[in-house]
């Protein structure tokens, strides 16, 4: 299996987007996959509803299918609109060929669309017979509470109890899995759905989210299940996994703005911190400081330290500054955590100010000994600025990114000029921890998320908040070799002495050196 999952559609159309293969696709890429998608029916319609419905003929619908088949390996089929019987028969045939032939059978789920929200029918009456068939030969099928009636011949269940015993029956009837939807029942609070087995009950409460935007939220659904499947997840897992995804998507749909019914859920919501017009935030701050960056690698102290020509004085020098500015930066960090509106991001820049102290002792122990270390002007004053932003979370971790974001990457170009010989190899060799590479990503995303929720004259500090940080790490960087200056740490041992491996102290020292 590919670690980007190959996902076909075989789906009716939505021109607006909001439901069956347009909505599929949309699914199938936020959560991971590379969507395909196969034409059954070409319906006319919009978030009002279904104006008509053109359908092909079965053998232009087989030639689709064997078009995808003859040349792409399928990790994932997902079912919608199957419109009339000659239809559902071309695509049994079709899957049982591909499920025999493939090295890897895809999973195939099946969503049995049978009538629109607008109440419009997209399933011929005489196929039900058939989509109750083909419900044993798919790995899932999640039918809304009015399809899972049919697919049971019984009246409509109107309790959750009484539909989990009806999902219970088709799933003993057909030998599939299913994916009971509760979507259709009323009531505040929750809004239940559950994979049921013969003997088995997984059930999801999720929050009902009071909307309109509801429009095409189970060819949404059984999209991301089998995307989430094709990557290694379990019924359960996916259905976990896929209704805080689908619940995010109600939440954000009316802001999107599109039509006068029932309009679409947001499928990229969790996507669009990164998506604004510039690419994202942060890329922008990132491209509007290419000179800054620069800067940065032509400055004397990065050339040197790279080529191992840099003074040890001037390079001790920097280390005792790093050291003092790890200890602010630490408090900073713990500030951002104080503030932040989740819990995952309150935990991430407290876990970043623990390891900012850890790192400001190793250096200590390591490289700069037990004398106090005076701080520079340029260090007073990017400290200065980080604790003038702290008045505000957005504003805060802008100006926190920069130290994060250079040492990541600058570290990069270091540690490639490291080699056994280099006179700064027990420093260079510090570069690249996959934990700091890490946690640049995440502050990254959070700084991002920041930017996408901040109002646009926060948006304007964040900004300032960034590049001012930038110009001090460059400031801090040009420091050691910037004209005359006095010692400003008393050392407490000899040079030599002080050449103490930063590698075989505890641990690696990811913020120094970036400054
Ligand atoms: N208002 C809502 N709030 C939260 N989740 C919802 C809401 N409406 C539907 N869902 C969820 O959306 C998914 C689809 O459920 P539903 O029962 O509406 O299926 P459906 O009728 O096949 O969908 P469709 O609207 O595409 O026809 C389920 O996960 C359901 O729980
Ligand atoms: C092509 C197609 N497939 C499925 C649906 C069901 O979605 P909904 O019930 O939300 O209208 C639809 N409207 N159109």
């Amino acid at each position: 299996m590919s670690a980007i999952p190959r996902v076909l559609s075989i789906a009716g159309t939505d021109p607006t987007g909001g439901a069956g293969l347009q909505a599929d696709l949309k699914s199938i890429g936020a959560l991971g996959g590379y969507g395909m998608g196969v034409v059954t029916a070409l319906v006319a319609q919009n978030t009002c509803g279904v104006r008509s419905v053109h359908v092909p003929p079965a053998a232009f619908l087989a030639e689709q299918l064997d078009a995808v088949s003859d040349d792409v390996t399928i990790d994932a089929v997902k079912l919608g609109m199957l419109h009339s019987v000659p239809l559902i028969e071309v695509v049994a045939g079709w899957l049982a060929r591909v499920r025999s032939s493939a090295p890897a059978a895809p999973v195939v789920v099946l969503d049995p669309v049978m009538v629109a929200t607008s109440g419009d029918r997209l399933l011929d009456e005489k196929a039900e017979v058939a989509v109750r068939r083909l419900c044993a030969q798919v790995d899932l099928v999640t039918p809304n509470l009015p399809e899972l009636a049919v697919l049971v011949d019984e009246a409509p269940a109107r309790t959750w109890p009484d539909a989990i015993g009806q999902a219970r029956r088709l799933a003993r009837a057909s030998g599939t899995t299913v994916l009971l939807k509760g979507g259709h029942l009323t009531g505040e609070g929750a809004c239940p759905d559950a994979i049921v087995t013969t003997d088995s009950v997984h059930e999801v409460l999720g929050r009902r989210v009071l909307t309109t935007n509801t429009h095409g939220t189970g060819c949404s659904l059984s999209s991301a299940m089998a995307t989430l499947a094709a990557r290694g997840l379990d019924w359960p897992a996916a259905l976990d996994r896929a209704k805080e995804w689908l619940t995010g998507a109600l939440e954000h749909g009316a802001a999107l703005d599109v039509g006068h019914g029932h309009g679409p859920v947001d499928h990229f919501h969790e996507l669009r911190p990164r998506m604004t017009a510039t690419g994202s935030w942060t890329a922008a701050r990132w491209h509007a400081n290419a000179a800054v960056r620069e800067a940065v690698d032509a400055c004397a102290f990065v050339v040197t330290l790279g080529d191992g020509t840099l003074d040890r004085d001037q390079f001790h020098w920097y280390l005792a500054q790093d050291a003092y500015y790890l200890g602010e930066y630490s408090r900073l960090l713990a500030r951002a955590s104080t503030l932040a509106p989740t819990r995952e991001e309150q935990v991430f820049w407290a876990r970043g100010a623990a390891t900012a102290l850890e790192e400001e002792a190793a250096l200590h122990r390591s490289h700069v000994g037990d004398a106090s270390v005076e701080a520079s002007p340029t260090t007073l004053a990017y400290v200065g600025h980080l604790h003038a932003a702290s008045g505000e979370y957005a504003e805060l971790v802008a100006a926190l990114l920069p130290c994060y974001w250079l040492y990541a990457d600058v570290g990069e170009r270091l540690r490639a000029l490291d080699h056994d010989r280099h006179a700064f190899h027990d420093w260079l060799g510090t570069y690249g921890d996959p934990a700091f590479v890490q946690a640049a990503s995440e502050a990254t995303t959070i700084v991002e998320r920041a930017a996408h929720h901040a109002p646009s004259a926060v948006c304007a500090r964040m900004v300032k908040a960034f590049d001012r940080s930038m110009a001090h790490e460059l400031a801090f960087f040009e420091a050691p070799l910037a004209g005359r200056r006095a010692p400003e740490v008393q050392p407490s041992t000899s040079v030599s002495d002080r050449r103490t491996s930063a590698a075989s102290s505890s641990s690696p020292i990811p913020w120094a050196a970036s400054h």
